[in-house]
Parts: C-alpha cells; structure tokens; sequence
C-alpha cells in the first residue's frame, strides 16, 4: 500500500544490501516514517518484541529472514533449531510466528548445511509473496460483505464498519486482513467509513489504522474503546471486521485486548462480527481458546502511560495513573466462536466452527 503516494511493503529485501530486510518502525508511526534494516537474529528479535514490528503474518515473516541471518554464521541443525527456538520465544500468542519458523524450519532441515541460506531466502521471500496474495484474497472476500451491507441499505448513506486494534497491511506483508476488504471497497466506490477503536494501551487503532486509513483516503473516526457499544446500540455500526492472532480448531478467536467486549456488545445488538485471517492464523493444535491460548503479558507500563506527541510536536510520554499505582497488561483475550458471525479467510468466508474451517480447509490440505 501507499505512504505519501510511494507503494510499499512492509517488508522488504534491498536489491543493493540483500543480505537484510527493511521494515518500518512502527514506534514511530503516525509522527515519522522510520525504515530501519534488519541483518542480524537478535535484532529482529528485539524489534519484535519492543514490537517495532507487529501484526500476527508480518512477525512470522521477519522471523524467517531472522531464522536466515542467524544460520548464515552457523547452518548446522542445532545451530537452526536454536535461533528458532529463540525467535518462537518472542511473542507467545500469535501463531503465525511459529508457523513460519516450524515452516522454514522443515524446509531447511531437509537441505544440506551449504545450500540452506539461498533456499531459506527463497523460502523467507515465497512466504512473503504469499502473505500479500492471501491477503488480497482475504479483501476480495470481504469485500462481498461490505457490498451486500450497501445493498441492504438501498445504497443509501455510508456503510460503517468497525475495526478494533491495526489489521492492515502494516500488519501483514501488505494489504492486510480486516483492512483489504475496506480498501477494496473503498477503491471501488462504495462510500464506506471506519470507526477506528483507538485500542488502548498501545493504541495501534489511532496511530496506525488511522494513518493507514487517511493515506488510502478512506473516511474513518478514532473513538474511544469503550464507545463502540454505543454506536452499535444507536445503528452506526453495520458490521465489525477484525484481524486475529490465533483462531482454534473449533473457531475461538484470540485477538487484540477489548476484542471480545466487542464482540459481546456486537452479539447483543445483532450487528455482524467478522474476523478476517489467513490460514496460516489456524491453530489446528488447540480446540478451546479460552483455556489454551497463551496470551501475552506485556509491560504495565503501556497501560500506566500513554505516548503520543505534544503541542510543539515532540514525542511525550505522560502517566495516566498515580505514582504509587501498579498496572495489569495482557495484550489479547478470546472471543468464544459462539460471538463470531463468521471467518473471512483466503479461500472464502466460513462459519466460525471446526465444520466451517474444514469446509474451505479440509484434513488433506493442511498441516495439522
Ligand atoms: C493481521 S494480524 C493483526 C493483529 O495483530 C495485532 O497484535 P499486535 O499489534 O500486538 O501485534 C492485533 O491483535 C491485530 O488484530
């Protein structure tokens, strides 16, 4: 997608230093725009966890390159397996992360050491082509939604969807989940708005969805979190579509803290709630999400301040609680698929059970 009218990735590889990738700073979004290179395993690590990189696919995808880097001083397995146990180790609940490295992984472990790096940067780059064409398929998908929501509004007004957390291409390799059916939408007339949950504490909402949005041109609102039940309560809301961490086997959605509040106030006033993913967002392994999904405990600190820039445009960050006060952080919860009116992913939308899943991902097409 587009930064100031210049399309780019999320990720990508430079044709003079390929040897490294290049990913934005997504600390530093919306107030810069800050490329740093990658060409080490410990900094990729550490730009996933101070998650200067984030979004589920997008930080399995720079595991891979970080997986490479790591086997370029030492390609023997043991050396391979223990950078991957490294880089899993970096953030707990998405599952992408681990499926790109158990993916890389087996791939490289049926290679002789001496042709692992160049097959593990074709590999790091196919998974990469393949995040932006799933992705697409993921919007085209959606994009049937947001269009039968015009049509049951007489193609009147606008149709007003809202998303909690970022799930845009600046979570992905590009296009995004929750957010390429907006786009789509979008590009092809249908006047749609976003009510953009600001999505506390990090607010990757207000930061990141509303920058995304405003480059693309879409029409969008930052609320607070807790004002989404509001607007479902009065009408404003014609569906929810959201991105995902992890979904189960059985169709339990792990997702961005405040998603399942959202989902609640969604199921109690009939509004659609979607949640888009690509396959690789299954986690065959685990049936209830409540009980298996490891969720993230990150730093009070995200919770106790809130940073943004001030009036003279510096970066600030300022305490939103007393000195004496401590915080409590998870970064995700788990939405029961009893809430979940459906999954859009790469292959079509299906309902949020293990008999929805296996419609459109039967037993033999995928890794169990
Ligand atoms: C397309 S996956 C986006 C997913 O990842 C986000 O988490 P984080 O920003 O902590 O990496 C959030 O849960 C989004 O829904």
């Amino acid at each position: 997608m587009k930064i100031n009218g210049t399309a780019y990735r999320s990720l990508w590889r430079p044709t003079d230093d390929n040897r490294s990738i290049r990913i934005f700073d997504q600390t530093r979004f919306p107030w810069e725009v800050e490329i740093l290179a990658l060409r080490d395993e410990n900094a990729v690590a550490h730009a996933i966890r101070s998650m200067q990189v984030r979004g589920a696919p997008l930080i399995g995808a720079v595991a891979a390159y970080g997986l490479i880097f790591a086997i370029q001083k030492d390609a023997s397995d043991d050396a391979l397996k223990a950078a991957a146990d490294m880089l899993v180790e970096t953030r707990p609940t998405a599952i992408n992360l681990r499926w790109a490295i158990e993916r890389m992984v087996k791939h490289l472990l049926t290679l002789p050491v001496e042709e692992r790096v160049a097959a593990g940067y074709a590999e790091a780059d196919a998974l990469c082509d393949e995040d932006v064409a799933v992705n697409e398929a993921i919007g085209r998908h959606g994009l049937e939604l947001i269009r039968q929501a015009w049509k049951a509004k007489g193609e009147q007004g606008t149709v007003n969807v809202l998303t909690h957390c970022n799930a845009g291409w600046i979570a992905t390799v590009d296009w995004g989940t929750a957010l390429a059916p907006i786009y789509m939408a979008h590009d092809e007339g249908i006047p749609v708005h976003v009510w953009v949950d600001e999505t506390r504490p990090r607010n990757q909402g207000s930061l990141l969805t509303a920058f995304e949005l405003g480059s693309h041109g879409v029409a969008h609102t930052v609320i607070a979190d807790n004002a989404g039940g509001h607007y479902m309560q009065a009408g404003k809301v014609d569906l929810v579509i959201v991105g995902t961490d992890r979904v189960t086997a059985q169709g339990d959605v792990a997702n961005k803290i405040g998603t399942y509040l959202k989902a609640l106030a969604a199921h109690d006033n009939n509004v659609p709630f979607w949640v888009a993913l690509p396959s690789s967002t299954i986690d065959w392994r685990v049936r209830d999400g409540v009980k298996e999904i490891p969720i993230e405990e990150r730093s009070a600190e995200e919770v106790l301040y809130v940073t943004g820039i001030d009036d003279t445009n510096t970066p600030s960050r300022v305490r939103v609680a007393p000195p004496a006060s401590t915080g409590a952080n998870p970064a995700f919860d788990v939405t029961p698929a009893r809430l979940v009116t459906g999954l859009i992913t790469e292959r079509g939308c299906c309902d949020a059970s293990e008999e929805g899943l296996r419609s459109l991902f039967p037993l033999d097409s995928t890794t169990v």
